[in-house]
């Protein structure tokens, strides 16, 4: 995908500066409650992250949101509007990525994209010319003009960002847009995404990849078991969060062993690329690297195992194995 900046269409008129908020939603498929009780705000300017372990409702609230399911209870806003009451206003404004593309197989990305146009009702002289563009900004130029069926799953989420930007939404809602993305893919992805919160967009993403998310996430907000446990600015989840340090030596026999000796738990199994504890912070970590080395354990490797996201997810996913 390109580095160059979103174009933006300048006939449509996105609703930036509005984000998404919810409070108190709720949605059931008969006796499966999907959605319990969820809330979470996600300011314009910003991408929040949507994370939660499978089936804890994140494709249910996004659904709801992009006015696809009827919520049972909630209140909700999106770029301004009630999806429940006022859905053509949301779906005017909202940009919607599912986790699995689909489309007419036999269509061309260009006809895709042209077709999405019209559906938006950009004006017909302009149809061509924005997907031209947004094939640019997702690199499947080459692809333009053959069968969507012959895309590989990378390059049909490609496709399918470019057909949530067509109308230039104020809002998008991105279910797993790095899934299927080669590295060159995803790092461009991560491009996009924050140049289209520069522009003041609200973007939420939910995503299991959270190294990915952590590099394009200004917010996250926790859901497990269809509720909101947590939300928070990923800066206010650094500076003494317990979370994974790897501590490597030259001998792993005694590091374990003089670990046990002062009472700190390893998590996980230690293999080659060392062993695991969970620790709360610098403080900790370096006196516990100075406890070892006075006994004599040849330390080599004293570092955080795992991003800030992934270790608030771990703590909060812990208490299920
Ligand atoms: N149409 C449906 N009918 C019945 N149950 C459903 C339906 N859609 C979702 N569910 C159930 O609701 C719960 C939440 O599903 P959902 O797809 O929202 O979770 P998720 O967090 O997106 O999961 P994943 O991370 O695996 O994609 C799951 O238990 C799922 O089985």
């Amino acid at each position: 995908m390109g580095e160059t900046a979103v174009p933006a269409a300048p006939e449509a008129s996105p609703a930036a500066g509005e984000g998404i908020s919810a409070a108190h939603v709720r949605r059931t498929f008969g006796n499966v409650v999907a959605v319990d009780d969820m809330g979470l705000t996600a300011p314009a300017g910003q991408v929040t992250a949507l994370v939660g372990p499978n089936g804890s409702g994140k494709t249910t609230l996004l659904l709801v949101l992009a006015t696809l399911l009827v919520p049972d209870a909630g209140e909700i806003r999106v770029a301004g509007h009630d999806p429940v009451r006022e859905p053509r206003e949301v779906r005017s404004r909202i940009g919607w990525m599912p986790d699995a593309f689909g489309t007419y197989d036999t269509l061309t990305p260009r006809e895709v994209l042209q077709f999405v146009a019209a559906a938006y009702r950009l004006p017909r002289d302009r149809h061509a010319a924005r997907a031209r563009e947004l094939l640019a900004l997702v690199h499947l130029e080459d692809l333009a003009d053959r069968p969507v069926h012959v895309l590989s799953r990378g390059q049909k989420q490609r496709l399918g960002l470019a057909r949530a930007l067509v109308h230039d939404p104020g809002v998008l809602l991105l279910d797993e847009p790095a899934a299927g993305l080669d590295p060159r893919s995803r790092i461009e992805l991560r491009g996009i995404l924050r140049d289209l919160a520069a522009d003041g967009r609200a973007l939420l993403v939910s995503s299991h990849v959270l190294a990915e998310l952590e590099e394009i996430a200004d917010r996250a907000v926790f859901v497990d078991g269809g509720r909101t446990v947590d939300e928070h600015d990923l800066t206010e989840l650094r500076p003494t969060q317990r979370r994974p340090w790897r501590l490597r030596s030259l001998d792993q026999e005694s590091l374990l062993s003089r670990l046990d000796g002062l009472g700190v738990t390893v998590t996980g199994q230690p293999g080659p690329a060392g062993v695991d504890v969970m620790l709360a912070g610098d403080e900790e970590a370096a006196d516990l690297v100075a406890a070892l080395v006075r006994d004599g354990v040849r330390v080599v490797e004293c570092a955080p195992a795992a991003g800030t996201l992934e270790a608030a997810y771990l703590e909060m996913t812990e208490g299920r194995r």
